[in-house]
């Protein structure tokens, strides 16, 4: 710089590790956007909000050089659908880390989940949650949520935060997942925390939020060592936990490390059973599968007595940045990883003696975002509908480079589980997707009957695009492309609420605001 005025360091963003080139940015915005482009047309009966949520670092991380994705602040964004018409939204969620480090204008808080590395002023006092994976609805909440923390309650209309979430004070755990499963027959949140007990412990509660947001039913028990428990299974009878190899450890974390490593000498997986209902800690059964890093599921349900769970299972960790056991980073090819959607099928009655093998590879390469018509989760479906990376396209980030080694999310996959029909779609040559989300065609509609959203980033225009797709034949292209004026970060998970379901919070929270009744966020 040529000429330098006495005064504060200006805010510079170092590098660190992204998921993709795409979120190499930091962008950081809340907008408001009326009427967005569309070419082609959009049905005029879909009504309805999708949600969904960026982790975006809303300041320089302290440890810039081991900074982890996972750790961005919960930037939320909603997409209103209405007689086809698209207006945006996207605001952060104001979680306690979020406000003491806008007020500070620097960041206080740490490593991922790690609160021995939190600035003094903010250690013990305030919890360094993100609220930056999921946005789901129940119970006429819309809920923002991180498995370190309760939910934070948002305004469906606005995104205003309007604090924690207790379940009417009948919540005790003090983490949540955040991929809990709404089951459509009873109007029940399936869900569950883990670390329950405290950093690190290997304590699980699992739980069910009744139709009308309270817990009726809650299981305390132990898994057999402390690990990152992303996402489950539930089905009408049974809760699984998928149990992995990257680990919660203490003394790391007191050390001012990672809060997991990758414990590369385990050669095998855990599948923890326990009953949906009536459950007592000694409930709990622990089946063996082979060797892999579980974390998302597509769906299960029960079948002749057994068990049925699908997932995408990686081979080997999906978050190479956290350590394994000697301290290395990066320590596996990423091209060697892959995330096959494997089934497995089981009697969760059986003896645990026996290693589960899972029936076979149903898709094979590198699979993630996997999403359902969501009103069969924990019941008989056919399909589901998944990102692919296609190794053998690599995306143009512009008009002369392509993007090395990291080839990004550039196919869209319908898999029928009946059938075994594979339909693929890439958009164009520079573009990768987000996770998809269905929408039923009207209230009542068939299942699997409706319509797939995806975000797309396109590179060379440097912005995002909402694709809509009949859900039953992707490989026609989709229907309308919604056009956002500017860029957004790769997103982790949303949902679809339906119209009247949004209509109805709006009263309920008009309600709860006359009575003075609304939260503010606590610790
Ligand atoms: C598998 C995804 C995943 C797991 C743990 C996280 O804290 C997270 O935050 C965005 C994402
Ligand atoms: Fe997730």
């Amino acid at each position: 710089m040529a000429h330098v005025v006495p005064g504060v360091p200006g805010t510079r963003f170092p590098k660190h590790y992204a998921m993709s080139k795409w979120n190499e940015d930091h962008l950081r915005f809340e907008a408001d956007a009326y009427e967005l482009e569309v070419i082609g047309s959009i049905p005029s009966d879909i009504h309805g909000v999708f949600y969904r949520v960026q982790p975006d670092h809303a300041f320089p991380p302290i440890f810039a050089e081991t900074e982890i994705p996972l750790n961005g602040d919960g930037n939320v964004s909603s997409f209103t659908i209405k007689d086809g018409h698209v207006d945006f939204k996207q605001r952060y969620v104001r979680t306690p880390k979020l406000i003491a480090e806008r007020e500070a204008r620097r960041a206080l808080f740490g490593r991922y989940r790690n609160k021995f590395t939190d600035d003094p002023r903010v250690q013990n006092v305030l919890k360094g949650t993100t609220a930056n994976t999921h946005v789901v609805f129940h119970d006429n909440k819309l809920m923002a949520l991180k498995e370190d923390a309760r939910p934070m309650e948002l305004d469906p209309i606005t995104l205003k935060t309007l604090g924690y979430i207790d379940y009417h004070g009948t919540m005790r755990a003090p983490t949540h997942t955040a991929h809990p499963k709404a089951d459509s027959a009873t109007g029940e949140l399936v869900s569950y925390s883990y670390e329950a007990a405290g950093e690190a412990t290997p304590d699980i509660c699992s739980f069910t939020v009744d139709k009308d947001g309270k817990l009726s039913e809650e299981v305390w028990f132990k898994a057999p060592w402390p690990c990152m428990i992303h996402d489950f299974w539930a089905t009408d009878n049974w809760v699984v936990f998928p149990i992995n190899g990257l680990k919660a450890s203490l003394e790391q974390m007191k050390a001012g490390g990672d809060h997991f490593y990758w414990d590369e000498n385990l050669d095998y997986q855990l599948l923890g059973v326990i009953p949906r209902r009536g459950a007592k800690p000694e409930d709990a059964k622990w089946f063996k599968t082979p060797q892999g890093c579980y974390s998302h599921t597509i769906n299960a349900y029960e079948e002749d007595g057994k068990l049925v769970l699908d997932a995408n299972v990686w081979t080997d960790v999906h978050f190479p940045f956290f350590p394994n056991t000697k301290g290395e980073r990066f320590f596996t090819d990423p091209r060697k990883v892959k995330a096959p959607i494997l089934r497995y099928r089981f009697d969760p009655t059986a003896s645990t003696d026996k290693m589960i093998h899972p029936e076979g590879v149903l898709v094979d390469g590198v699979n993630e975002f996997g999403r359902i018509d969501d009103r069969l989760l924990g019941k008989k479906y056919s399909r589901v509908w998944i990102l692919k990376i296609d190794p053998t396209h690599p995306i143009k980030l512009n008009d002369h480079e392509d993007a090395v080694g990291n080839v990004g999310f550039n196919t869209l996959v319908c898999f029928n589980f009946d059938t075994g029909d594979l339909q693929s779609y890439r958009h164009a040559d520079d573009t990768t997707f987000q996770e998809p989300v269905f929408v039923p065609r009207h209230e009542g509609a068939d299942p699997e009957d409706g319509y797939i959203l995806v975000v797309a980033d396109r590179y060379r225009e440097g912005r995002n695009v909402v694709l809509l797709f009949e859900a039953s034949d992707i490989t026609k292209g989709p229907l309308a492309e919604i056009k956002l004026p500017f860029k957004l970060m790769d997103g982790l998970h949303g949902s679809w609420v339906d119209g009247k379901d949004v209509d109805a919070a709006r009263a309920a929270s008009e309600a709860r605001r006359a009575n003075g009744t609304n939260g503010v966020p606590k610790n």
